[in-house]
């Protein structure tokens, strides 16, 4: 089942991958048309209603495909009012090429003559609400038409994503849709085919741009709405959980508190008057700690655990007590990962080790990137967790769904890039599913690292990646286009 958004993730993996949008359309347009040769037979009249978006942009180029037909090609509006640049070059080609097509300014003037199949090509993915006009007047021509209806993608006026139906949404006979079916279409009384359009499997295999159109601001949101995070770091060491707040918060986190020993709270603070730091009493975290951190967490989106916070008895101790007491998604890193294989908890664990705190975990590994992601999906099922398992190509699995990174390069396996992807992990696990969260923070870390290092050369540092955070972030344009 595909969603209007991850239709728009994988549209824009598809163009990163050298597949665009145009293409994509091509091919839609041409699944549409071979839906029209099982319907009618040749010489049957075909009239296409194509709308201003890239449903009509499908339905302009099924015409292209239908040279045996009677076909009609019926524009609602203006085409200076076509929204995408691939649908007007498509209109501009029927235009170029005459074919019977035509705009149609006056809804009321909206002769579809006596056809045999109405392509319905007005509105998909992009619907809102009850149909405006003209498309209004055109569903119910089409329902005085006495035709078949074929619907491209989805009825026109009905929610993909299975949402309100609009009371005027289009009566289909048949839906051709792509790629994948769609939620909303579970509720349509039509014929549903499904097909491929051409989008590559490495699009949904590996993380890509797209993914990072699915964190998003809302204009109308206030302080805390985009991510509470609370680091639990800090005693053997200050700057692991410094890196990871500060990371939390380029990754949009809207505050960021760091909960450390009193000993290490002033260097901590040092490093960034951004960061809200709670000391807790003792030199590094232990048992008697538990019940203030936890009590502080309550109030927080996520709570990222370890970094800097050593692997003394008392404190990995103290990590499988907080855990067990923990809800909502935790991320774990460095050494607080070795106590997640006892841990009972209500919590979802988003785990990112390196090769070795893996297999410190009870997991396995291979040389083959492929046949690792198996062995993680397998360890990630068995454990109840996401898994983020690091390396020259990431594994991102929550033993159902698995997916691979191929951002970020060799100047990354120097000291606190780990600390960087967890502060990240936390930040997006606050607005997404631990496993979206994890793949656009792994995909993000890589790209800051990619960006570093082709500006400046190697010799990044983790700081960098911090700074470089925010552009790694930058989601594509529609068209698929890096903004
Ligand atoms: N990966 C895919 O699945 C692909 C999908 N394509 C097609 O692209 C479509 C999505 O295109 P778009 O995003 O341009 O969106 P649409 O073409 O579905 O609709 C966008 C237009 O509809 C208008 N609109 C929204 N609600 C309305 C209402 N209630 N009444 C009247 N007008 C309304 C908007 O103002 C906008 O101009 C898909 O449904 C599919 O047909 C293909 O072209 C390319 C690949
Ligand atoms: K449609």
């Amino acid at each position: 089942m595909l969603t209007a958004r991850e239709v728009a993730v994988l549209d824009a993996n598809a163009e990163a991958l050298g597949v665009p949008r145009k293409q994509l359309m091509e091919s839609s347009g041409n699944a549409v048309a071979r839906a029209v040769r099982d319907l009618v037979d040749p010489g049957a009249a075909v009239a296409i209603v194509a709308g201003r978006g890239n449903n009509g942009g499908d339905g302009l180029v099924a015409a292209r495909f239908l040279d045996e037909y009677e076909a009609s090609v019926h524009l609602l509006g203006r085409a200076s009012a076509i929204g995408t640049d691939i649908a007007r070059e498509n209109w501009e080609a029927l235009i170029e090429a005459e074919y019977d097509a035509h705009e149609v300014t006056d809804s009321s003037a909206l002769a579809l003559g006596d056809p045999d199949l109405v392509v319905d090509a007005m509105l998909g993915t992009g619907v809102a609400g009850d149909l405006r006009e003209p498309e209004a007047t055109a569903a119910a021509a089409m329902i005085d038409a006495d035709a078949t209806v074929l619907s491209v993608d989805v009825p026109s006026g009905v929610d993909p994503d299975g949402g309100v139906r609009a009371s005027n949404a289009v009566d289909a006979d048949h839906v051709v849709t792509f790629h994948d079916t769609k939620p909303g279409l579970r509720a349509v009384d039509a014929e549903v085919r499904v097909e491929p359009i051409g989008i590559p499997a490495a699009a949904e295999r590996f993380v890509g741009p797209g993914d990072l159109l699915r964190p998003g601001r809302d204009p109308r949101g206030h302080k805390g709405d985009h991510g509470e995070v609370l680091v639990v770091g800090g005693g053997p060491y200050t700057g692991a959980p410094a890196l990871a707040a500060r990371s939390a918060l380029r990754a949009g986190a809207d505050l960021v508190r760091v909960a450390c020993p009193h000993p290490v709270a002033r260097a901590l603070q040092g490093y960034s008057e951004n960061l809200i730091v709670r000391p807790f009493e003792g030199e590094r975290f232990a048992p008697g700690n538990v019940a203030t951190v936890a009590a502080l967490a309550t109030g927080h989106d996520t709570v990222v655990l370890g970094p800097g916070l050593g692997d003394a008895t008392a404190t990995l101790d103290a990590a499988g007590q907080l855990l067990s007491g923990l809800g909502g998604t935790v991320v774990v890193d460095a050494d607080a990962l070795q106590v997640v294989p006892e841990v009972e908890t209500d919590a979802t664990l988003l785990c990112t080790p390196h090769q070795g705190e893996l297999r410190a975990m009870g997991g396995e590994t291979a040389a083959d990137p492929a046949e690792r992601a198996d062995l993680a999906e397998a360890f990630a099922a068995e454990l109840g967790h996401t898994l983020l398992v690091k390396g020259a190509q990431d594994v991102i699995t929550d033993g159902e769904r698995t997916r691979r990174n191929r951002t970020g390069n060799a100047g990354m396996t120097v000291g606190g890039t780990g600390d960087v992807l967890a502060g990240a992990c936390g930040a997006l696990a606050a607005v997404l599913d631990p496993h979206a969260a994890a793949c656009v923070a792994a995909f993000a870390n890589g790209r800051a690292g990619d960006i570093v290092v082709a500006e400046r050369g190697h010799g990044l540092v983790a700081t960098d990646l911090v700074d470089a955070l925010p552009q790694a972030l930058r989601r594509p344009d529609a068209a698929g286009g890096a903004a």
